[in-house]
């Protein structure tokens, strides 16, 4: 069987705070954190400032051959061309500065308050969240996507996007799904919950660096090698599946992360909760607008539901399944200013804290939301996750593979196997986890 679909087994386990100022404050004035314990903070933020580190890496050469590829991918105008020119530089000689007072998006006052201290600096001294969220901002703002011309509401990663979903490998692991309608259903369940976990190992951004936009041209399979097959660091799926028993009339909130060959999976998976009656209502969680190239937006929901719908087979049953869940309100779609900002979830807005208690679990997706999640911080890797996530307002469920230097949660013994083993474990995307707290 093709891809994600395969049943990876769970014992192979061998194998800002950046805020300048909070602009989300509960009404109280509290920061949004919760009850829980919260763990001493000591650890260092993560800075592009460490030569040789993954995260110089995303801002010296990620990101300006990103520029050079949306650049190329668009007909854009002069005005645009110089402006992704001049962020260039800013991004590789230059300080970080503030957003255009002239631009007509209305998030110049919540960016002002959040870049202070950072303006000025070199991108590579600020928190290194923090750079990475602006400067997706920044981008966003050089192709006019927020002014009121033509280009408006133009995601300048579509074509990435659309590539990707038009691609033979999408082609195949829909049709891998109907090898597991006669699967036995804890197997399923399984192959359903690895498929959108190792989902997230397709993403766009990831691939840029290697000088690989388009999936056409990436090979990057989730399926391939026998790390994806061996590489869960930690596995509390068990955990997860017990939260959501069958028949319980539970909301699941699911905060997505890549659209396309991750989203497709999530989309199976938030329709496997809703048949089996593990949830009675999904609330799906995407971005306001394009951000870490590939994260889903609404409409990349709704390309990925075409693209389920017109399949055959099990793909198409599962496409109407979801079509009719969204028209019914059993599955919603929202989206939140916060998921675009650039700050860790201990500082969710009111609003967001109460969506999150009224859930059975949130499950988030993906390496950035971990990071929001734990804190982008060079932590100990075996500092306990239900620590760090105890300010969560609700059982909590991080699905991620590894793609940047964050990791906690981790057996010792696991630990040290890793480090023992040479690999780029934490950055390359060959492990996983599923890691949650009750
Ligand atoms: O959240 P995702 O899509 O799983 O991963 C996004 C991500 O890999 O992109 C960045 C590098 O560009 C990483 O720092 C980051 O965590």
């Amino acid at each position: 069987m093709g891809s994600q679909y395969r049943n990876h087994t769970s014992d192979d386990a061998r194998g800002s705070d950046t805020v300048a100022a909070n602009a989300f404050p509960a009404p109280d004035g509290r920061t949004g954190r919760g009850s829980g314990r919260i763990p001493d903070p000591g650890a260092p933020v993560i800075r592009g400032d460490r030569p040789g580190s993954f995260a110089r890496g995303v801002l010296t050469e990620r990101h300006p051959a990103l520029i050079r590829q949306v650049r190329g991918a668009f007909p854009y105008g002069p005005r645009q061309g110089r402006a992704l020119d001049a962020l260039l530089d800013e991004i590789t000689d230059g300080v970080v500065e503030p957003l255009d007072a002239s631009g007509h998006a209305s998030d110049h006052e919540l960016w002002s308050a959040w870049g202070r201290g950072h303006f000025g600096r070199s991108w590579f001294d600020v928190p290194f969240l923090w750079a990475e969220s602006y400067f997706y901002r920044r981008l966003l703002a050089a192709t006019e996507y927020f002014g009121v011309g033509p280009w408006q509401g133009v995601d300048p990663f579509a074509p990435f996007k659309e590539a990707e979903l038009r691609s033979e490998t999408v082609d195949e692991e829909i049709r891998a799904l109907d090898a597991l309608a006669d699967m036995p259903a804890g197997d399923r369940a399984t192959a359903l919950l690895h498929a959108s976990l190792w989902g997230n190992r397709a993403d766009l951004g990831f691939l840029v660096s290697a000088g690989k936009p388009t999936p056409d041209s990436t090979g990057t399979g989730t399926e391939t090698g026998t790390s994806a097959g061996s590489g869960l660091v930690a596995d509390d799926s068990a955990l997860l599946w017990h939260l959501l028993p069958a028949g319980a009339r539970a909301t699941v909130a699911v905060v997505a992360d890549n659209a396309g060959r991750e989203l497709i999976p999530d989309l199976v998976l938030v329709d496997h909760f809703l048949e089996r009656r593990h949830a009675e209502r999904v609330v799906l969680h995407v971005k306001p607008y394009p951000y870490y190239v590939s994260d889903a937006t609404t409409a990349d929901v709704v390309d990925c539901l075409r693209r389920l719908t017109r399949a055959s087979g099990g793909a198409g049953a599962i496409g109407e399944r979801l079509w009719d869940a969204m028209a019914t309100g059993r599955l919603e779609v929202r989206t939140h200013p916060f998921f675009c900002a650039p700050l860790p979830y201990e500082k969710m807005p009111e609003d967001l804290r109460e969506e999150f208690a009224s859930a059975a679990v949130t499950v988030l997706k993906g390496d950035l939301n971990y990071r929001r999640l734990v804190g982008d911080r060079r932590w100990e890797a075996t500092t306990q996750f239900a620590d760090l996530t105890a300010y969560f307002p609700g059982p909590v469920a991080a699905l991620r593979t590894l793609k940047s230097d964050v990791v906690v949660g981790l057996e010792e013994q696991t630990l040290n196997t890793l480090e023992r083993s040479g690999e780029a474990w934490r950055t390359s995307g060959t492990h996983a986890l599923v890691q949650v707290r009750q």
